[in-house]
């Protein structure tokens, strides 16, 4: 199987061109060249498709091998990988996921994809679509929502804010992301019993009105350098909070995100990097 690496912000996948490969157990095949020991090492694996309804088609898996309806950073790598291998020479695009159509701008350079920007849709707080399950909780959204879960043995309380961007998102507010345990407390989070499907979990801090610090959990990976869902589902979990303006700067371990949350067209705009690391073969 031919391979390219790539990465958004150092959330790294394998990307596989299905317009000349077919997998025919994509899951399996995430798990096993997700390996960072004994494959090549990334956080899944995604495939670009044809599409009968839009320019491509992403179809994206965690390293666990769990698909996932979408990938921030994933897809802005499909626009460079498509754009630089001249699978089209459009500068905007549109990618079929199972979160919808989204139509991406391509910043070229020197022939070449720099950055991307990706509209990625209206952000849901509807607890059935996240979703969350809280008995007897809110019904409408959960904002600033208490959560306990048991870290070493003590019942240890966080408010969270729900967000789905087409997949789920739990935003906890901490006052320092640095010091957190991630590999202790996010499965205990990703897990919880008010997550029928799991959760991806957001860890933020609030610098100042447009910039953030972010560290994140993702169900079936674990903690990534980087999460685009993730960092357009915090920005409007900040919003809704009173904490920060509908421009913010998320920084994260692996670069920068730039959010917009656009109230008025009631859609979020994402832009950031997307870079190749490598190509090879692998024998699946
Ligand atoms: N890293 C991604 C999100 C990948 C999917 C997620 N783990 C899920 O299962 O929902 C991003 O950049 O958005």
């Amino acid at each position: 199987m031919k391979f390219t690496k790539m990465h958004g912000c150092g959330n790294d996948y394998i990307y596989v061109n299905c317009f000349e490969e077919s997998l025919s157990n994509p899951n399996e095949v995430s798990r096993i060249v997700s390996d960072r020991h004994f494959g090549i090492g990334s956080d899944g694996l995604i495939c670009i498709c044809p599409s009968k309804t839009a320019d491509f088609r992403m179809a994206m898996y965690n390293a666990d091998g769990s698909e996932g309806k979408m990938c921030g950073n994933g897809i802005r790598c499909v626009a460079k990988y498509v754009y630089d291998n001249k699978l089209t020479d459009k500068t905007t695009i549109t990618v079929e996921t199972l979160s919808g159509i989204k139509t991406l701008n391509l910043n070229v350079s020197n022939g070449s994809v720099k950055t991307v920007t990706v509209d990625m849709g209206a952000p849901s707080l509807t607890p059935a679509d996240v979703p969350v399950v809280i008995p007897n909780g809110p019904k409408d959204s959960v904002v600033n929502t208490p959560i306990t879960v048991s870290v070493d043995g003590k019942e240890t309380e966080y408010r969270m804010t729900c967000v789905s961007m087409g997949n789920p998102h739990a935003i906890i507010f901490v006052d320092d992301v640095h010091i957190l345990d991630l590999e202790k407390i996010g499965p205990l989070f990703e897990k919880h019993p008010y997550f029928p499907e799991q959760v991806n979990t957001e860890f933020i801090h609030v610098i100042d009105r447009n910039q953030i610090d972010m560290r994140v959990w993702e169900r079936g990976s674990g903690e990534t350098l980087a999460c685009g869902t993730g960092a357009c589902a915090s920005v409007v979990a900040c919003v809704l909070n009173g904490l920060t303006e509908n421009n913010v700067t998320v920084h994260l371990l692996g670069g920068d995100l730039t959010i917009h949350y656009d109230q008025n067209k009631n859609t979020v705009f994402m832009t950031g990097p997307a870079a190749i690391i490598c190509t090879g073969s692998i024998e699946i």
